[in-house]
Parts: C-alpha cells; sequence; structure tokens
C-alpha cells in the first residue's frame, strides 16, 4: 500500500454531487482539491464493465492531466430484483438523448421495472449503493477502495438532499431515505470514528486509514 504523502489532489470527477461529498469528506484531513471540471478535464469513456475498471479509468486519467495524485469514485445501485442493474449504468440510465441528465426519470424507470418483476413488496425491493475509489499518481500506481450500504428502494421518491437516487434509497436500520438526511447523517462518519454509513463514506474511511493513516 503505497501512502499518501502531497496534500493536494484532484477530485477526478464531474458529477457536483459527489465531488461535494469527496470535498467533505477530505476537507476535515487537511486537504486542498480541485475537481476535474473545475480543471476544465475532459470527461474520459468510462468503457469499463466493472466498478473498479471504471474509477481506475477516471483517476488515472485526472493524475496524468494535473500531475497529482487524483481519487475518483464509480459507484452505482445494485437492485437484486433486476439481477443487478442499473449497476454499473447507473448514471446512464439517468441520460436523456440530448446527453444532459434528468434523476426523476432515472427513479422512473427503476420503480417501473421493479413493477415489472413484481416486486411490490419491501422484501423484494432490496439493493445497495456501491462505492469503488481509485486513488492513481501519476506515475500509473493506483489503489482501490470499495463500501457497499445495504437497503430497499422505495417509492415514491422523498427528500431532496442528496443527489441522484438518494430520494428512492432507504438504508437498512433507517425509516428515511439518504434524500431525507443531512449530508453528515448520510457520510455517518468523521475521521476516526469506527463507522461510517454510506457507500462513499465506508470506501473513504478505508482510503483514509491505508492511505493517510486517518
Ligand atoms: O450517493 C449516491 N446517491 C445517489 N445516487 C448515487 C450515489 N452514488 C452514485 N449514485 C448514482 C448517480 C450517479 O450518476 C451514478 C454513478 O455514476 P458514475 O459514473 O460513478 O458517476 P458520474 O458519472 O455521475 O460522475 P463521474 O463519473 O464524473 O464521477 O450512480
Ligand atoms: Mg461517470
Amino acid at each position: 500500500m503505497r501512502k499518501l504523502l502531497d496534500k493536494t489532489l484532484v477530485v477526478a470527477s464531474h458529477n457536483a454531487g459527489k465531488i461535494r461529498e469527496i470535498r467533505d469528506l477530505i476537507g476535515p484531513l487537511g486537504f486542498a482539491a480541485k475537481s476535474a471540471a473545475d480543471l476544465n478535464f475532459v470527461e474520459p469513456e468510462e468503457t469499463g464493465t466493472t466498478f473498479e475498471e471504471n474509477a481506475t479509468i477516471k483517476a488515472l486519467a485526472s493524475a496524468k492531466a494535473a500531475g497529482l495524485p487524483a481519487l475518483s469514485d464509480d459507484s452505482g445501485l445494485v437492485v437484486d430484483a433486476l439481477g443487478g442493474a442499473p449497476g454499473v449504468y447507473t448514471a446512464n440510465w439517468a441520460e436523456r438523448e440530448d446527453g444532459s441528465r434528468d434523476f426523476a426519470m432515472a427513479m422512473e424507470k427503476v420503480e417501473k421495472a421493479l413493477k415489472e418483476k413484481g416486486a411490490t413488496t419491501p422484501d423484494s425491493r432490496t439493493a445497495r449503493f456501491v462505492s469503488v475509489l481509485c486513488l492513481a499518481w501519476p506515475d500509473g500506481h493506483v489503489e482501490l477502495f470499495r463500501g457497499e450500504v445495504e437497503g430497499k428502494v422505495v417509492w415514491p421518491p422523498r427528500g431532496t438532499s442528496g443527489f441522484g437516487y438518494d430520494p428512492v434509497f432507504q438504508p437498512e436500520g433507517y425509516d428515511i431515505t439518504f434524500g431525507e438526511m443531512s449530508a453528515e447523517e448520510k457520510h455517518g462518519w468523521k475521521p476516526g470514528e469506527a463507522k461510517a454509513l454510506s457507500h462513499r463514506a465506508r470506501a473513504f474511511k478505508l482510503f483514509a486509514e491505508t492511505c493517510l493513516g486517518a
């Protein structure tokens, strides 16, 4: 495992909601971070078939372009009744023909697919959010960290916090969705704490412990 010595890194993402969450998580650790979006880096094509492959593609592209370590996140919603869909294609399900994104439409698509499978009872709607973080250096070295959170897809959507599919995801043990939680509640983690809640915070905790000793 390579330690991260620099205190400057690039957040290798173009998703504003995700960049905000990663900034929240790294801020207390004393990092200054620009995002790939701030730096006008082109979005690399996510041609992989796993979260790990896509996270690696994104982190390496930013690390090489910036000459700095870069941290990417590839994530998605894995729904059991849909055979794991949308999975690595979670962002694609939100894409309109003009390339813009519509997550209200994406959540409707998931709901429609679940109805088609007859998955109407809470027990038949189990799902998990997965986040794979990749820390890449300009020399090509990479470290990967995976976090998952189990829960259920609910309908109708509830809450306006967070981003993406947050309003339809209710984590196990809670009666509110990620969309009804503050950012702090959704992360459920601060440096040094033993537990984290969100998939991203769980992966981030591994990253912080492994590469930062935090
Ligand atoms: O905590 C989350 N809460 C709600 N939805 C989420 C979350 N985490 C991932 N998601 C969904 C939306 C996102 O669009 C897709 C990931 O797709 P993914 O390719 O990794 O990210 P992206 O294209 O939005 O940004 P980028 O690749 O520039 O980092 O899964
Ligand atoms: Mg993407």
